[in-house]
């Protein structure tokens, strides 16, 4: 024991090099004495200049979690870092720098992200002029540079009720990298608009991701915009469940590339995993399972010990008496 703590204790911290580390991050909501636990225990780390979307279904806890990274709530345990600052224990003021220079945040409702008295050049220049130390000529030129990395020039003057529900997201977009954030957070930008549109927006946060480098994380229900990125992590119960990866691979004998996508269960800290329901309802799995140790896999079987059978639902298969390869000490199989 104390070898492997010694051992620990030379390592670097849990997510030190991610630019988004939560840590068994849990919010607990109590209303009229109930208790309410929209996270429990999440587990995320985002690097630098990535663009991932956040999945799951409705009240697993992404937009719990998206407020707490934008700065808007508090968790109530665990731990949460983005770009350096710790989100449990700033101040007013910090938080309030936080809100203006570390994040931008995209809305699903379009009303929310503008001022519908504001041209679009004034929404994207207003950031600017609330954080101070720039002057007006030079932030009137950023804001149109970004009007036009988004190919809104000829949205400029316009106000927000003289564009489209598209025009407007990209708007709100350029409002959020105003102050060239390091992280865009985005929650469901693309829910009310028609799917050509929806990709013109995304379009816009890829575009930001690549010229300016912002690490960008969209909540999404959009199958379309959750399959463009190369990262998608599904929340479940208020936890990370599964993440699936998209890599370009190319064919050695015809040369030819396509997009490869594969999911991967989480394993937490604890050396959790979360079997998907369909898989361990296929095979019976239910209260126990059996690990083996293999040399560069874990075999998980069914309990086919008499009671455990007696239990299970599923049919023939492994002897129960399999030699399991789980560490006696009680280490983790992971
Ligand atoms: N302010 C609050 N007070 C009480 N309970 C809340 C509060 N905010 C969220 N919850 C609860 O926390 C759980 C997670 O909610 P959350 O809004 O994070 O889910 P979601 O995944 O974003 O859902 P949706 O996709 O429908 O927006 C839900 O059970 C919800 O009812």
């Amino acid at each position: 024991m104390e070898r492997r703590a010694a051992s620990r204790r030379g390592q670097p911290a849990y997510g030190h090099d991610a630019l988004i580390a939560c840590d068994r991050l849990v919010r607990v909501f109590t209303t009229d004495g109930v208790e309410v636990q929209a996270l429990q225990g999440l587990d995320l780390l985002v690097a630098e200049g990535e663009l991932m979307a956040l999945v799951g279904a409705s009240g697993s806890g992404k937009s719990t979690l998206m407020n707490i990274l934008a700065g808007l709530d508090v968790p109530t345990a665990g731990a949460a870092k983005v770009a350096g600052r710790d989100l449990l224990t700033m101040d007013a003021k910090a938080r309030l720098g936080y809100r203006r220079d570390v994040v931008g945040f995209v809305w699903q409702q379009t009303a929310r992200n503008l001022l519908p008295y504001l041209t679009a050049l004034q929404n994207v220049t207003l950031p600017m002029q609330l954080r101070g130390g720039r002057r007006r000529a030079a932030r009137t030129k950023a804001a149109v540079e970004l009007l036009s990395m988004l190919a809104l020039d000829h949205c400029r003057d316009r106000r927000p009720h003289q564009l489209s529900g598209g025009e407007q997201q990209r708007t709100a977009i350029a409002v959020a990298l105003a102050n060239t954030p390091s992280v865009l957070l985005a929650d469901e930008p693309t829910g009310e608009l028609d799917s050509h549109t929806a990709e013109q927006v995304f379009t816009a946060f890829r575009t930001a991701n690549e010229e300016l480098g912002t690490t960008i994380v969209i909540v999404t229900h959009d199958q379309a915009v959750a399959s463009e990125v190369r990262r998608t992590v599904a929340i479940r119960d208020g936890r990370t469940s599964s993440e699936v990866l998209r890599r370009t691979e190319r064919d050695a004998a015809t040369g030819q590339e396509s997009l490869v996508a594969r999911e991967y269960a989480m394993l937490d800290r604890a050396g959790r995993l979360q079997l998907p329901a369909e898989y361990t309802s296929s095979l019976g799995m239910e209260y126990r399972v059996l690990l083996e140790l293999e040399s560069d896999h874990i075999g998980v079987w069914p309990d086919r010990t008499a009671d455990g059978a007696g239990r299970g639902r599923g049919g023939a298969g492994e002897d129960g008496a399999k030699g399991s390869g789980v560490a006696e000490d009680g280490g983790e199989a992971s």
